[in-house]
């Protein structure tokens, strides 16, 4: 698996989806990118103007990547792995109920946990066999407030940054 070749890494909001305020998407992005700074020597600075490492936008079907987006459900996010231009970058399907709370269990996707998932990828990992991963391949709801990251998801980090 390919890994950043340095610590301190970089990352850009690159627009907002209409579906939640932009405070929350905010606090999503910063919660999700501690889960994995907590456990590992890598740390993010948000920039605002140039090109970052892991660049997170919201995209709508074919969005020039060979990897359009299908629509409500289905794929709802994809990230590229470590690497230059857009290795790192997080895409979010725009067509996803995207919500910021406990309202997981009736409908929507927690934007916290999709974007943890896929800054694993944006990292280097792949999806863990065990399903309750965070790396696992399929969502499953969980409460924010009271989301650990579990053991396998630390083992697989710590193996590429130690
Ligand atoms: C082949 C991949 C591009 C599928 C894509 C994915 O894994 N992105 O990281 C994806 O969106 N998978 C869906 C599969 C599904 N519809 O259940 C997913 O929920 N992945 C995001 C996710 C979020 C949070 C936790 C977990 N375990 C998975
Ligand atoms: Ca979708
Ligand atoms: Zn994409
Ligand atoms: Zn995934």
């Amino acid at each position: 698996n390919p890994k950043w070749k340095k610590k301190n890494l970089t990352y850009r909001i690159l627009n907002y989806t209409p579906k939640m305020r932009q405070a929350d998407v905010n606090e999503a992005i910063q919660k999700a990118l501690s889960v994995w700074s907590n456990v590992t020597p890598l740390t993010f600075q948000k920039v605002e103007d140039k090109e970052a490492d892991i660049m997170i936008s919201f995209a709508y079907r074919d969005h020039k990547d060979n990897s359009p987006f299908d629509g409500p459900n289905g794929q709802l996010a994809h990230a590229f792995q470590p690497g230059e231009g857009i290795g790192g970058d997080v895409h979010l399907d725009e067509e996803e109920a995207w919500t910021k709370d406990g309202r997981g269990r009736s409908g929507g996707y927690n934007l916290f946990i999709v974007i943890a998932h896929e800054l694993g990828h944006s990292l280097g990992l792949s999806h863990s066999h065990d399903p309750g991963a965070l790396m696992y391949p399929t969502y499953s709801y969980t409460d924010p407030s009271e989301f650990l990251l579990p053991q396998d998801d630390i083992d697989g980090i710590q193996a590429i940054y130690g």
